[in-house]
């Protein structure tokens, strides 16, 4: 891949710290955790695999896995008192906010009470979005109560349990389980190096999440599945998504889904996504909305050699699955806690607080008039 210019705002192209934990835009696909492919991940790993590979370093063997995923699921059930907070959050609130303060609330009821802590911390945020998320959807928008705890082994199909209250098939389980991996992590990401900039001042696990979500809030960064999709649904053919997409370009909008501060050519997670969208198109018995997609990834293509990142497939596959589309962006953060996380371990284990400079462009010293004499 092409090297981006290594000038201009946004900190781009400038090194702000080392990891050991991803590569992106470098080898193989483009993008490496502990240095495995994510594309060998995502064929021959479970989620739960690759968030113990981020938290330890290494792969788990089958004794290790299964450990882990007894503990995981000791630990998904929800305190009375968050669910009560929970159920005070109102239907129209922005789910974004609601995994903040579902991640936020858990930190006063269970904190981090030392660094020593941090894994437990970090398993226990993992365990319990699914439940935060879903409780309060399901109570806001159902009103329903649900039972924060299932049957199912994955945090994928964990999370799909709760949503429907059916027993998922191993079609969608495994669609979840890739979408969890391919989101996990991701270098210095904004939300990535939110949670980083915090864990630089020594503060705790659940303030540097708490951080993070709302960094990968925002429709330039993790905002933009939902965006994806609010765009898609409007188009109602592939031409059409050409005419549209054509008027959006003319107007100077963005594009949800489409380019990258990183990679130039394409995303290795967009031709792992978009594959798993397509078998899920086929078994949803109705290809429009991918087929519509596939318009405009070869539309941005051909205009502005703009390519899909791994937000936009991810639009169709999920509406495929049909999970709403406000619940996008908070699937995200059930996996980015991972990389967020195994950031805030690693610059706690080599730490200075971060406080870069700023080039002043303001006025040149002078002094305070008496207030009686300002215009
Ligand atoms: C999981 C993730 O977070 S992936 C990112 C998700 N975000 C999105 O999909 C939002 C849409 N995309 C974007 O806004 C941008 O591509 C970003 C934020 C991802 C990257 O921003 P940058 O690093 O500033 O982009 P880059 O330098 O490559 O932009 C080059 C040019 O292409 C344009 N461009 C980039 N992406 C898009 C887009 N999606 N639609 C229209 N134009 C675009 C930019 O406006 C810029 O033009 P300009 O120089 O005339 O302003
Ligand atoms: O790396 C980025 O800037 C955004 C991104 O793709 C991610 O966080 O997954």
């Amino acid at each position: 891949m092409a090297d981006k210019k290594l000038s201009g705002a946004g900190l781009r192209g400038q090194s702000a710290g080392e990891t050991k934990l991803c590569t992106v835009g470098k080898s193989g696909s483009g993008l490496t955790y502990c240095g495995y492919d994510v594309s060998d991940l995502a064929d021959n790993a479970t989620f739960e695999e690759v968030a113990y590979l981020l938290f330890n370093g290494e792969l788990p063997n089958q004794a290790q896995l299964d450990a882990y995923i007894a503990e995981l699921k000791g630990m998904r059930d929800l305190p009375e008192d968050l669910k009560s907070v929970l159920k005070l959050i109102p239907k129209d609130a922005h789910p974004m906010d609601v995994m903040r303060t579902g991640a936020s609330f858990l930190g006063n009821l269970e904190p981090e009470v030392d660094f020593a802590d941090q894994n437990r911390a970090a398993n226990r945020l993992l365990a319990a979005f699914p439940a935060i998320m879903t409780y309060w959807y399901r109570y806001s928008h159902e009103g329903v109560e649900i039972a924060c705890t299932t049957e199912e082994d994955s945090i994928g199909g964990h999370f799909l349990a709760l949503l429907t209250g059916k027993t998922p098939s191993e079609l969608h389980r495994k669609v979840m389980d890739v979408s969890l991996i391919l989101y996990a992590e991701h270098e210095f990401n904004a939300s990535t190096f939110t949670a980083r900039v915090c864990a630089s001042t020594l503060s705790d696990l659940f303030s540097c999440i708490t951080g993070a979500i709302g960094s990968l809030r925002g429709p330039l960064h993790g905002g933009a599945n939902e965006a994806a999709m609010e765009m898609i649904q409007k188009f109602s053919s592939p031409e059409d998504a050409k005419i549209q997409m054509a008027g959006m370009l003319e107007r100077k909008e963005k594009i949800m889904g489409f380019g990258h501060a990183i990679y130039r050519e394409s995303d290795p997670r967009n031709v792992i996504i978009k594959k798993w969208s397509k078998l899920l198109s086929e078994e949803y018995g109705d290809s429009s909305l991918y087929d519509i997609s596939v318009a405009c990834e070869e539309y941005m293509w051909d205009t502005k050699k703009l390519f899909c990142n791994a937000d936009f497939f991810h639009a169709s596959a999920y509406f495929f699955m049909g999970i709403p589309t406000k619940l996008f962006t908070p699937i995200f953060v059930c996996s980015r806690l991972t990389g967020w996380a195994a950031h805030v371990m690693e610059q706690r284990d080599n730490n200075r607080i971060i406080r870069p400079s700023a080039d002043y462009t303001g006025s040149e010293p002078r002094s305070v008039n008496p207030i009686a004499e300002r215009g």
